[in-house]
């Protein structure tokens, strides 16, 4: 029997009643079906299969290697594990900013073969019209704007997006538009709170921020980070909530120094 039928699912729907009644969202990336089983145990409203996964789990230094075909994978990890969560995959690189026919596509296979409830393409007026193909056949679209790392080389830095008024006014012209292609919600990454603000108080859809102040509608964070399994990023947006890069490596210490002494296994632990 379905869970479902005992625990509700976050849908598109109830994520706008979430903005509508001024309950803030939650959002984690996930890439691993034991990972994504504690998230949606602990209450996250909605995972991000994100193509940062090229970043925290292949170890690329940008996102735009990973394929299609290596998302896929992760998001039906992730799928497989959410009960309550809503599950959202990134399209990755290459994959929908060309012809309307090829990004519908890519969008498809997503959906039949992981089973994810959404998919997530950063990107504005440029690749409106592919949205637009792509919501009209059933598939719910989140939008992503300000710092999208997919285009990382045509920018050239990390750093804050739509800090200047002409780059701030493109950004609202963006949102505006995913929202009129039918898109359910939009990340909006790395520009400042009081622009994020802004845009929240402009749509009618929630906005989930990142390095992106308190004034959106909800929060997303890469879970690596958070946890403190990553070690080298430390953006001034992150908040680190576990050590666990430490304590992993106080646990490996521990197993290595009882394998050498013969302390592991014991005569409990054999046969
Ligand atoms: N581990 C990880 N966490 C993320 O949040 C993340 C990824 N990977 N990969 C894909 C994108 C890239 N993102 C990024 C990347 C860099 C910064 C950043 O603030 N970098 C520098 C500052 C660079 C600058 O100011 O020019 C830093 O302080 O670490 C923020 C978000 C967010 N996403
Ligand atoms: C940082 C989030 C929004 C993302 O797109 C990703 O993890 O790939
Ligand atoms: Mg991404």
């Amino acid at each position: 029997m379905s869970v479902n039928k005992v625990i509700k699912r976050i849908t598109t729907s109830i994520i706008r009643d979430m903005k509508n009644r001024g309950e803030k969202i939650s959002m984690l990336t996930s890439y691993d079906y034991s990972t994504a089983r504690i998230l949606d145990d602990a209450g996250v409203d909605i995972l991000l299969v994100g193509d940062s996964a090229a970043n925290v789990f292949a170890g690329f230094e940008t996102t735009l290697p990973i394929t299609l075909d290596n998302m896929i994978y992760h998001a039906s990890a992730v799928a497989r594990a959410a009960k309550r969560s809503m599950v959202i995959a990134d399209l990755p690189f290459g994959e929908y900013q060309g012809a309307t026919e090829d990004a519908y596509k890519a969008a498809v296979r997503m959906m039949k073969e992981s089973g994810v409830h959404a998919i997530k393409l950063e990107g504005g007026t440029e690749i409106i019209d592919n949205i637009k193909k792509i919501v009209q056949s059933g598939i719910p679209v989140c939008g992503h704007l300000g710092l999208t790392p997919q285009s990382i080389y045509k920018f050239g830095d990390f750093g804050v997006r739509a800090k200047e008024d002409a780059e701030a006014a493109k950004l609202k012209e963006d949102a505006l538009a995913l929202q009129e292609a039918g898109c359910f919600a939009v990340v909006l990454e790395k520009i400042p709170a009081a622009l994020a603000g802004e845009v929240s108080k402009m749509l009618d859809i929630p906005t989930i921020g990142i390095g992106a102040g308190n004034l959106c509608d909800g929060q997303v964070l890469v879970v690596n980070d958070m946890l403190g399994i990553t070690q080298e990023f430390k953006p001034k947006f992150l908040r680190q909530y576990l050590n666990l890069n430490e304590e992993i490596n106080k646990a490996v210490k521990q197993y290595v120094a009882d394998v050498k002494a013969q302390k592991y296994p014991n005569e409990s632990e054999q046969y």
